[in-house]
């Protein structure tokens, strides 16, 4: 079966066109799946096409070749430009349009508003009050300032409670005096604070008649508006060089007895009178909602991230022909090498994965959000802090390693900034710390499910939230050749051993006189390995349901086939446990493995459709390698014609170093 698949194209690389005439679905409606509906993928492509129409939006120097200060000025100028036609381009105030314009002009290098949009703006809808977002927010919303999140300090990301930076309440003025006490105290790492930012919002410990409430949400005003010169009592300034994500200022902060308005703490929650009377909020961490919110969104960002380096690595590989299998008369495209295959195609199936978690967790963020804001219910929040702890975490850490396949899939060309793999890894891997270093958000999935397996063994399953409800499942002996459901059994019964074995190892210490810290501290590393299999289960879970609620025949097929893969390939990755434990024989083994083989055969000829249905535009990409048309040769040269070296024949170096070396030796 061939569909008119609009990525076609006569002028393309043969190699791809054969590609993307095997296919058996309509890349168009895989979109839809992957970005959850049929009118964001269309709203998607339309400002795609109409950014295309902007002459001043398309990339003219490789961002390879620039300084980090050109790479700011560059990202500047792009957002100066996309502000002029913002309300053409998107509908304003629309979040996911406004995350697709940014990634699509500005790449992954990151930007001055990365934090605006990502937790200054949604900081101020779930945590200012009616009057305050009046104040600040439409002001925010249209660009008239920029924000940034502070909160990490030089001595204290992880744990909050030691923040150091005061907010100290004054009565007769009516106002918060914020200060720096110590080295450590320095606000450090806060995404566009250094140089962008003229407001942030300050997580700072609440400090009333010398008691100390701990880190509440300020707004704070950092420069003047006019001149963009920090406020007396103010220092701020850029971090440094970054590993990748140079195209962001992570800044230092620190405060001087620095005052601000009573009505500068966001009051949604929580309120200080002015007589410094102090009424707590609904629920103890409401202030950290910022946070879930970020985290509810990674498994959708980073599968977007991974799926980037994988479009470049499965395009390339299809264009790339190095061997011989049978037919010596051409060499093969090391697509079809099962290696290769294997490299790559359980990372699109995770991608898959990932993002329809993502899709599943954003929602779950706006109804926790509504319920809070509307009805002031707080019960959804221990459920959704657990759950996006453990996700960001697992997620994060197979998207590093997918991408760094996806990097050696391409070989040497891999290697150079040209395919911009080594630049989607580096800002991919940020979000193994960022909101929240993954073992501590680990060791915080594994608080929830310690609770619940306590609860089953003081007999309460009643109790268990639905997430939950598999650790009261009974061995069983599973047939797989039923099907998915199948698996999630062998997966509930592996990840329900390893929750009841780390709480086991948890009371014996106990048991045996160590505190709970000190307990929880020698078992951290069984908590963490089933915080990860919970988490993993969730995963294989939604990806199962997801597929089961497609309409569309020939897009589920094909995505039937990947689901396969992936169930085949996690039960593999996790067979240690189950073999250990009984649950799974060497028989069931190589049953999966010859799954997982056939699995990746079927996969094949949709390989390069599966990722040309994230509809990437070659602006967004930024890759030589990855480009729609495969024309990779010729451009890599052009590419590296265009290096500063390559600018003159000699270089001054050689001038004034090499060659008189060289003269010297002759000597
Ligand atoms: C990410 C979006 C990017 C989108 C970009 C899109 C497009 C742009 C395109 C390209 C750009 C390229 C790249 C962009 C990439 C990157 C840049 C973008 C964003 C970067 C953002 C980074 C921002 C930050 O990092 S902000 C700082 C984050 N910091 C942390 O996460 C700190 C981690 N620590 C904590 O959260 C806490 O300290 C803690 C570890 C949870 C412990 O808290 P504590 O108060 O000590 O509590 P305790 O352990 O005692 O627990 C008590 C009790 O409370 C429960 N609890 C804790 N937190 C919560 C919560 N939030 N909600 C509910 N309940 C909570 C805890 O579990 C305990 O419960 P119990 O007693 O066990 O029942
Ligand atoms: C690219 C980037 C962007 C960022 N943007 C922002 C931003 O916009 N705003 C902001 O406020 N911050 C930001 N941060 C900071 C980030 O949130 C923190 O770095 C992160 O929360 C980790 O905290 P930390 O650096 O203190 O790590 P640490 O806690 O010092 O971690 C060091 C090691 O200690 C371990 N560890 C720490 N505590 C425990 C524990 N209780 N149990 C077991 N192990 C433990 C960790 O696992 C890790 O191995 C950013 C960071 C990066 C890299």
């Amino acid at each position: 079966m061939s569909f008119l698949n609009k990525e076609i194209c006569d002028g393309d690389n043969p190699d791809l066109t054969e590609e993307r005439r095997t296919a058996t679905f309509d890349t168009d409606r895989m979109a839809q799946v992957i970005y959850g509906s049929e009118k964001f993928a269309a709203r998607r492509r339309q400002i795609t096409k109409s950014i295309s129409r902007i002459p001043a939006l398309q990339d003219t120097k490789p961002l390879a070749f620039m300084t980090r200060e050109e790479k700011i000025t560059e990202a500047c100028r792009e957002l100066d430009v996309l502000s002029d036609h913002w309300e053409q381009l998107i509908y304003v105030n629309d979040e996911e349009e406004a995350l697709h314009l940014h990634r699509e002009v500005i790449g992954m290098e990151g930007h001055p508003f990365a934090l605006h949009e990502t937790m200054f703006i949604p900081t101020l809808v779930s945590q200012a009050s009616d009057e305050q977002q009046e104040k600040w927010l439409g002001r925010a919303r249209k660009r008239e300032i920029i924000g940034c999140y502070a909160q990490t300090e030089l001595g204290h990301g992880s744990n909050l409670r030691k923040l150091e930076t005061t907010a100290t309440y004054s009565p007769s003025t009516q106002e918060f005096i914020l200060h720096t006490p110590t080295i450590t105290a320095l606000k450090w790492w806060p995404g566009a604070l250094g140089k962008s930012s003229n407001y942030a919002i300050v997580m700072a410990d609440l400090v009333i008649k010398n008691k100390s409430y701990g880190p509440h949400p300020f707004i704070v005003q950092l420069r003047d508006e006019k001149t963009h010169q920090p406020l007396p009592g103010i220092t701020v300034g850029d971090i440094g060089p970054k590993m990748a994500f140079n195209g962001a200022d992570n800044g230092f902060l620190g405060f001087d007895h620095f005052r601000i308005p009573r009505g500068n703490l966001l009051m949604r929650h929580n309120r200080v009178e002015p007589d410094g009377s102090y009424l707590k909020p609904p629920h103890a961490k409401i202030g950290y909602s910022s946070m879930v919110k970020v985290r509810s969104r990674m498994a959708m960002d980073q599968g977007l991230f991974m799926a980037q380096a994988l479009v470049i690595a499965v395009r390339y590989s299809a264009v790339r022909r190095q061997g011989f299998l049978e037919d010596k008369s051409q060499e093969v495209k090391v697509l079809d090498y099962q290696t290769q295959q294997h490299r790559l195609f359980p990372s699109i199936a995770r991608v898959y994965a990932f993002i329809f978690c993502g899709l599943e967790t954003i929602q779950l963020y706006e109804k926790l959000i509504l319920d809070v804001n509307k009805n002031g219910d707080t019960s959804g929040m221990a459920d959704l802090h657990s759950l996006t702890s453990g996700l960001k975490s697992v997620v994060t850490h197979f998207t590093g390693q997918g991408i760094e396949q996806a990097r050696m899939a391409c070989g040497g060309h891999g290697y150079s900034m040209a395919s911009y793999i080594s630049e989607i890894y580096g800002v991919a891997v940020a979000g193994c710390t960022y909101e929240g270093e993954n073992m501590v958000m680990l060791l915080q999935c594994a608080r929830a499910l310690v609770k619940a397996v306590e609860l089953v063994e003081e007999g309460h399953p009643e109790k268990l939230s639905p997430m939950m409800a598999y650790l009261t499942k009974p061995s069983v002996t599973v047939d797989l050749t039923v099907g998915p459901e199948a698996y999630v059994k062998i997966f509930q019964l592996i990840a329900k051993k390893q929750a009841f074995k780390a709480t086991e190892q948890l009371h014996k210490f106990m048991v045996a006189g160590d505190s709970r810290d000190v307990a929880w501290n020698k078992s951290a590393v069984e908590l963490t390995k089933a915080s990860r299999l919970h988490t993993r289960l969730y995963i294989l879970k939604t990806f199962i349901r997801r597929v089961e609620s497609i309409t569309d025949i020939s897009v589920k097929a094909a995505l039937t086939d990947l689901l396969n893969l992936h169930l085949n390939y996690e039960l593999l990755d996790v067979a240690s446990y189950a073999l250990a434990d009984g649950i799974m024989s060497s028989t069931q083994m190589d049953f999966i493995k010859n799954q997982l083989y056939s699995s990746l055969e079927k996969i094949r000829p949709n390989a390069v459709s599966l990722m040309d249905s994230f509809q990437f535009s070659d602006l967004q990409l930024r890759s030589v390698l990855g480009r729609r048309d495969g024309h990779v040769y010729q451009n890599l040269f052009e590419w590296a014609k265009s290096s500063p070296l390559n600018q003159s024949e000699v270089l001054p170096s050689v001038t004034q170093y090499l060659k008189p070396m060289m003269e010297k030796s002759k000597l």
